[in-house]
């Protein structure tokens, strides 16, 4: 085990890479830290840097405090959720102008709650670096409070606090009722919503609840760890990219992985497949400049895959909301049309192992408890990709998993070869 010393060696190596890099762009005029995420544009390896210094920084963090003062804030972690809820249904974001403070006195008069529990509420979202008081009596946005004014991110906290934690509240009876179950309609999400639906058709059922849930899953998709950057690195696009190539993406939603990579690439050709109501959005938002190489088609993933003679079959966040049983049955509808060489990719988050302690590792552990809750789903590790692959034909190849640093999702690579 490290010594605190040597926990602190790391940080100030990591941290003056990180320093070395901002002196750069500050000296270049480009963005302050106080205002932007300064690391967005970063070379690969400060990205990773960034995540072991916040990596190192927590295990420094676990090893001073006692267990006492840990499970303290584990106890009361409550508290964080709750001020969420509030910031959310209160829409305490919008209150403060983006760029200049404003008095409790003002946010009093302007909502209607009284000053004395406005100031308590914002005071403890400060706890969590939302907002900030420059001076006594006044409010400011921080970097994180001020993305809340963005819509897909306010979207995505109203998805997190509305959707996600009230399903998450009933697993333990979900757990109880039907222990190990496979099916995507016996979860936390269905008891909390009275309903046999799987999560997707309830929300179909509910318009507005249906599209705060795509505007929050949009929020996760730019910027940072989940930014489709790393997808383009990940994989050799410019070698596939002829005009006899084709991609299908499975459930592509809209086409957000797609266009993107019709963006990089200038000549091969890609259908986003989802279910017909999705695809005629996508259809309707397609650009102009990528109608000749972007289609959409409305197929059902359970089906036998209609689109032939196709090069790469790609699945982001598709298998993850789907027991085993079910996404060896989505593997297996590629296979009538499958011709020989061809590439099933998948992007998704991976869990690392059985004992990840580290902050980087959180992401994957909050989507799988989400998919354990939302649709008896789950988070896999490699290990467990590639034994799914292995039970749905022997004739898929594995290929092996790319992470590029900094990136929270990895790229499975598979091959045909009958
Ligand atoms: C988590 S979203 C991922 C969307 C897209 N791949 C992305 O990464 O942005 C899951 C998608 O699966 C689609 N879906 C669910 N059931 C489906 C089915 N049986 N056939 C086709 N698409 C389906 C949903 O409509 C939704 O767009």
């Amino acid at each position: 085990m490290s010594s605190l010393r040597e926990l602190a060696r790391t940080i100030s190596t990591l941290a003056d890479q990180l320093d070395d890099y901002n002196d750069g762009i500050s000296a270049n005029g480009a963005v302050s830290p106080e205002t932007k995420d300064w690391l967005q544009n970063a070379p690969k390896e400060l990205s990773q840097s960034r995540v072991e210094l916040i990596d190192t920084l927590l295990e420094l963090k676990y090893r001073l405090q006692s267990p006492q003062a840990a499970l303290e804030d584990l106890f009361f972690g409550y508290i964080d959720t709750s001020s969420l809820q509030v910031i959310y249904a209160l829409n305490l974001p919008s209150y403060v102008p983006v760029d200049q403070p404003i008095s409790y006195a003002a946010i009093a008069a302007a909502s209607g709650f009284s000053e004395h529990v406005l100031r308590r509420l914002y005071r403890y979202a400060m706890t969590n670096r939302i907002f900030t008081e420059p001076e006594p009596g006044m409010v400011a946005h921080t970097p994180i409070s001020r993305m809340l004014l963005h819509p897909d991110a306010f979207d995505c906290l109203g998805m997190t606090m509305q959707e996600l934690q009230p399903a998450l509240n009933h697993l333990l009876d979900a757990l109880k009722t039907n222990p190990e179950s496979t099916e995507p309609n016996q979860t936390a999400y269905n008891i909390a919503n009275n309903t046999d639906l799987p999560m997707y058709p309830f929300l179909g059922k509910h318009p507005d609840r249906a599209k705060r849930f795509g505007a929050g899953m949009r929020h996760f998709t730019v910027g940072d760890h989940t930014d489709l950057r790393h997808l383009i690195d990940a994989f050799p696009w410019k070698t596939y990219d002829r005009e006899d190539v084709r991609m299908v993406d499975v459930g592509g939603g809209q086409g957000a992985v797609t266009l993107r990579i019709a963006s990089e690439t200038s000549k091969m050709k890609f259908t986003v497949q989802d279910l017909e109501q999705t695809a005629a959005v996508g259809r309707s938002q397609l650009p102009d400049n990528l109608k000749e190489r972007v289609q959409f088609m409305g197929h059902d993933f359970f089906s036998d895959q209609p689109s032939k003679d196709v090069d790469i079959y790609f699945f982001r966040w598709i298998m993850h909301n789907w027991s085993d049983k079910y996404s060896v049955k989505i593997i297996q509808a590629l296979i009538p049309g499958l011709k020989a060489g061809a590439k099933v990719l998948v992007y998704e988050h991976l869990r690392e192992g059985d004992s990840v302690m580290k902050w980087s590792g959180k992401g994957a552990g909050y989507l799988d408890m989400v998919m354990l809750g939302c649709y008896n789903g789950s988070v896999r590790t490699s290990e467990e990709w590639k034994a799914l692959f292995a039970q749905a034909d022997s004739r898929f190849v594995w290929n092996g998993v790319t992470k590029v640093p900094g990136s929270a999702l990895s790229l499975v690579e598979v091959t045909w070869e009958p």
